[in-house]
């Protein structure tokens, strides 16, 4: 069993402005989220969000505390969300098991003292996809399904951005101190993620795009609404968006994506918004 752990230092807009296609992919993309039996993580300096993967497959696979961290148990100071995109699939904490299907998240506090993730069938493994942000209470462990999750259904298709948003971790749900997820699901037909879009200079966001047919793409645009870039990414990979940045995308198919924020304010609507005909 092994932790694939890397860092990632903050960017300045005045810098990110500069910056060719491969530095940007360098700074903003990561692109392997999942590896058999492994746990992938990136420790990003934006508000110290943690992006992963577990895929358990032949083992059961634990979350190890990391020499980064500097602490006894991993979630000693953090809290993790985790949201399931593959089979069914078990998580334990602390000694007591939760099953989590496709499409179902669970909700971990600060102080746990051990994690694990499991796969119902190998042939079909969990793939659990991860955000961890530092946390100072410890909130109680919650699995959340679909049927608990708060359903918004936005856009429409006459503008390609009819998309139904799942509130998973999200404070009328769960308590949580930093983290909210969720997962945003286009309709067949619709491309557009997140349009018209926003900034929220008070929290970062991570975007984890999957469900991305194997021979299609999503093109992700980024930076203040004057200054925009794009960066295409393909299935199973996720995309960092500093506190300055809008985060959108566009697909050449209709796909599925994870959103994840850290920062202030658990206020989901408290965004600005840009719209499309203001942007550069
Ligand atoms: O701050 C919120 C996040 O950017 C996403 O939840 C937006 C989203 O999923 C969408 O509009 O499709
Ligand atoms: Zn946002």
């Amino acid at each position: 069993m092994t932790t694939h752990i890397s860092e990632r230092f903050a960017v300045h807009s005045d810098d990110y402005k500069h910056y060719d296609t491969e530095k940007l992919r360098k700074h903003f993309l990561i692109e392997n989220i999942f590896e058999a039996d492994t746990v992938q993580l990136t420790y990003t300096h934006y508000d110290r969000l943690m992006v992963g993967g577990v895929m358990p497959v032949n083992q059961e696979v634990t979350l190890e505390p990391v020499d980064l961290l500097k602490a006894e148990h991993f979630l000693d100071r953090r809290e993790l969300g985790a949201i399931n995109i593959g089979g069914a699939g078990q998580v334990i904490v602390d000694g007591e098991t939760y099953s989590i299907g496709n499409k179902e998240a669970i909700y971990i506090g600060a102080t746990t003292k051990t994690v694990s993730f499991k796969s119902a069938d190998a042939a079909n493994p969990a793939k659990f996809y991860i955000n961890s942000t530092p946390a100072h209470h410890a909130y109680p462990t919650k699995k959340v399904g679909m049927s608990e999750a708060n359903v918004l259904q936005m856009g429409a298709s006459e503008t390609c951005n009819e998309r139904q948003i799942n509130q998973l971790l999200i404070s009328s749900v769960v308590q949580t101190c930093q983290l909210q997820m969720g997962m945003t699901e286009l309709k067949p037909g619709s491309i557009w993620n997140t349009m018209p879009c926003h900034t929220h200079s008070r929290r970062m966001e991570a975007y984890f795009y999957f469900n991305v047919p194997t021979d299609q793409a999503v093109c992700h645009f980024m930076g203040p609404a004057h200054e925009t870039r794009h960066i295409w990414m393909h299935n199973e990979q996720a995309v960092v968006s500093p506190p300055w940045s809008l985060h959108s995308g566009v697909g050449t198919a209709n796909y599925t994506f994870i959103w994840g924020m850290a920062g202030e304010n658990l206020d989901y609507n408290d965004m600005d918004f840009h719209k499309p005909n203001q942007l550069k």
